[in-house]
């Protein structure tokens, strides 16, 4: 399975074509368009939400609501869209020079865009490097959801942190049913949930000081069979994808597999996980979940616990100190619109981009032709693990 996105934040809309899902998996616009709003949610964000509501189109590969085989294109529409007329039209007879954008916002892709491409106006940079593009990357998750829930996989995820406000859920040992039940409210989960009135106060203080704040969310997965990813090849090991297609969301800055950074400051006896059997039900369960339920760069049966952390919002209502690319001038810009915070989103990205990881790995273990025939597939290593 692999996939590829297109689009502008403010052009006609994002677009996805996966090739390589199954034939015969049922999928429903409303299993996906439930975490595009999801992916609207949470305190902090700009005007552009209130101007979105984001669903998915399908344009080809599903019929009757189920795959045929053939390659699926995802859309979701931008509604702004039509409030940029000229600016995002693609006939040169409705370019507007003078109105080019020169200004590059630190921490953005703005600059180094322009530099590598050899262009003067940032939006040609902009437009693609916007998190407006998660969007669909969401859209492409939760189909590959529609497909895990038939291995029994589940995906969750919270927000940890915010700035410097710490979400109240402990995760030092995995603790599911808090993660259930806070998955249950969804994000807005933590800032309608946890520590909704400190959450909101600290945010809206940000925002009056013209600031922006990150912080750190993470995916719980559950439900996965031992043996998913590879250890023969560093392009096949679970722990390496995941943490490439996470680094491909943008603002995050750092991901951690179960203790991650922490493991480097414990002796080997509070890092691994001790084996045991479980000889009812033919397994190796462990007492532990150090290791977030990757081993060798394969799954080993516990739950997946990813951490990530997405930096501040570059664009600052206070902005920072910067350099027009015509002129070469300083200035402080001025801004129209950003969020103050997105880590919530990013949240739920996170999960739909997990989602999609897995859903490659479990259809290059178990054929990607017929749902019938991978779920034979998947029933007959569900067997053999049983005989083990
Ligand atoms: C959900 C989400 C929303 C974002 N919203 C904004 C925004 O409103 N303004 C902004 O300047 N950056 C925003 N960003 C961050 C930029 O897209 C990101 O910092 C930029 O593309 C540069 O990439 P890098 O941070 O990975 O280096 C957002 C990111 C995410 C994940
Ligand atoms: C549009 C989305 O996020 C956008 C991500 C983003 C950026 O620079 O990354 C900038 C903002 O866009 P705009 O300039 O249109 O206000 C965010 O709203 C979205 O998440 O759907």
């Amino acid at each position: 399975m692999r996939y590829l996105t297109a689009g502008e934040s403010h052009g006609k809309g994002l677009f996805a074509i996966v090739e390589g899902f199954p034939a015969g998996l049922e999928v429903r616009a409303e299993d996906i368009d439930v975490h595009l709003k999801r992916r609207q949610m949470g305190y902090g964000r700009g005007g552009r939400m209130k101007i979105e509501s984001d669903a998915v189109e399908f344009l080809s590969g599903i019929r009757w609501g189920k795959t045929m085989g053939s390659p699926i294109t995802l859309a979701v529409w931008n509604r702004d869209n039509k409030n940029w007329p000229k600016m995002m039209s693609p006939h040169a007879e409705e370019a507007c020079p003078d109105e080019i954008f020169t200004r590059p916002r630190p921490g953005h892709a703005d600059l180094g865009g322009c530099l590598k491409r050899n262009m003067q106006d940032v939006r040609n940079v902009l437009e693609r490097s916007s998190a407006r593009e998660t969007a669909v990357r969401v859209a492409v998750g939760s189909l590959s959801r529609c497909l895990l829930r038939h291995f029994g996989v589940d995906i969750q995820s919270y927000v940890r942190s915010i700035g410097t406000l710490n979400c109240a859920l402990s995760v030092e040992s995995v603790d599911l049913k808090a993660i259930n039940k806070c998955a249950d409210k969804s994000i807005v989960r933590f800032l309608h949930t946890v520590q909704d009135d400190d959450a909101r106060t600290y945010i809206d203080q940000m925002r009056n000081e013209g600031n922006t704040l990150g912080g750190v969310f993470e995916v719980v997965i559950t439900g996965v069979v031992p043996g998913i990813g590879d250890y023969a090849s560093y392009g096949g090991k679970l722990d390496g994808r995941f943490g490439q297609a996470l680094m491909g969301m943008q603002a995050v800055k750092g991901v951690e597999v179960g203790l991650g950074f922490g493991a480097a400051h414990a002796p080997g006896s509070q890092v691994h996980d001790e084996i045991g059997y479980d000889s009812q039900n033919h397994t190796f369960p462990r007492q532990s979940n150090r290791a977030g339920g990757i081993e060798g760069g394969m799954s080993n049966g516990m739950p997946i616990v990813i951490r990530a952390a997405k930096k501040p919002i570059p664009t600052l209502y206070t902005p920072l100190q910067s350099v027009d690319i015509r002129s070469k001038e300083p200035f402080a810009a001025t801004v129209e619109r950003s969020d103050v915070t997105a880590v919530p989103a990013a949240s739920t990205i996170a999960e739909a981009i997990c989602a999609t990881v897995l859903a490659e790995a479990y259809l290059e273990k178990f054929g990607s032709d017929s749902m019938d025939e991978t779920l034979r597939n998947f029933q007959g290593y569900i067997e053999q693990l049983q005989r083990f």
